[in-house]
């Protein structure tokens, strides 16, 4: 089964589809935004994604007066949520901006609100955090939409993975293997999901969402068949913010996307035969023709 998304068309054999996460490394900056977006439309990416909340209804109770220290000084945890979010003119310019580079562009949608904010700039998809995995309401809302959604599956049991797809239903759907472990040790990557999720879901389509450093991991999990691949970017693994460290900067987003592109050639199609190119070698090595 394919999903189509925007201008592409995810699984049944297809490229994956390289989704480059700004998530809130662009820091509340909408020129930091852009740059990030440029960095992503040069490396090859497909789509760029953002993280979108309403502070008052995403931030968890006990963290809204947890003390923060930040660029613009110390704040509460709520206000600190506040000052890196993007209203709707922002949005449209980094929208814009995305669909002026050739990208699509979409966002994980962090409470019902957003849902709504995300569907009137048009957004093409939607991603579930692995963190909303749980989040009923929020489920329903992104299943009304019509919409194609990606939903990651980190810090989830399988138990959980089928009550949420119970709500999602199957068609225009793209599953995401994840690890929500911060940056990933190979250890937690437990690759061998991605076919195990094949296995549960027959016809969904299924992707990974990395956090781990480098790329080896990413690239395993393409020759293990993930239709999409997910990986925070930034300009700076060194920049203030959580999800920094476990990003890839530029160079290693184009390498990324470089070296998934060279092992979906190198996979093939698994039908045996001669290439042209070992005539020669046949004709030199072979003792006992056939
Ligand atoms: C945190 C997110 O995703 P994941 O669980 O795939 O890391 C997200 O999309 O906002």
């Amino acid at each position: 089964m394919t999903v189509t998304i925007g201008n592409h068309v995810v699984g049944g054999g297809r490229p994956a589809y390289v989704i480059a996460e700004i998530g809130l490394n662009h820091n509340g900056d909408v020129e930091l935004a852009k740059r990030l977006i440029d960095v992503a439309a040069d490396a090859g990416a497909d789509a760029v994604k953002f993280q979108k909340r309403t502070p008052e209804i995403a931030t968890p109770e006990h963290m809204r007066d947890v003390p923060r220290d930040t660029p613009w000084g110390t704040m509460t945890y709520f206000e600190y949520r506040q000052r890196v979010e993007f209203d709707r003119d922002q949005y449209i310019e980094i929208s814009d901006h995305a669909l002026l580079r050739g990208l699509e562009w979409f966002a994980s949608p962090w409470d019902v609100p957003s849902v709504e904010f995300l569907e009137d700039l048009g957004a093409v998809a939607h991603k579930v955090a692995s963190a909303s995995l749980t989040d009923r309401e929020l489920l329903e809302a992104l299943r009304d939409t019509g919409k194609p959604v990606i939903l990651s599956t980190g810090m989830s049991t399988i138990e959980q993975i089928d009550a949420a797809i119970d709500v999602l239903g199957t068609d225009r759907l793209v599953l995401m293997h994840a690890t929500s472990t911060y940056p990933m040790e190979p250890e937690e990557a437990n690759l061998r999901m991605i076919p195990a999720l094949r296995d549960r879901y027959p016809g969904v389509p299924v992707g990974y969402s990395g956090h781990e450093r480098g790329l080896q991991i990413s690239l395993a999990a393409v020759a293990l068949g993930a239709v999409a691949v997910e990986r925070h970017i930034t300009l700076d693994r060194t920049m203030w913010g959580s999800d920094h460290a476990a990003s890839l900067e530029p160079t290693g987003l184009t390498h990324l996307v470089r070296d998934i592109r060279v092992i979906e050639a190198a996979l093939g199609d698994g039908v045996k035969r001669v290439y042209p190119g070992e005539l020669a070698p046949m004709a030199k090595l072979r003792r006992v023709p056939a």
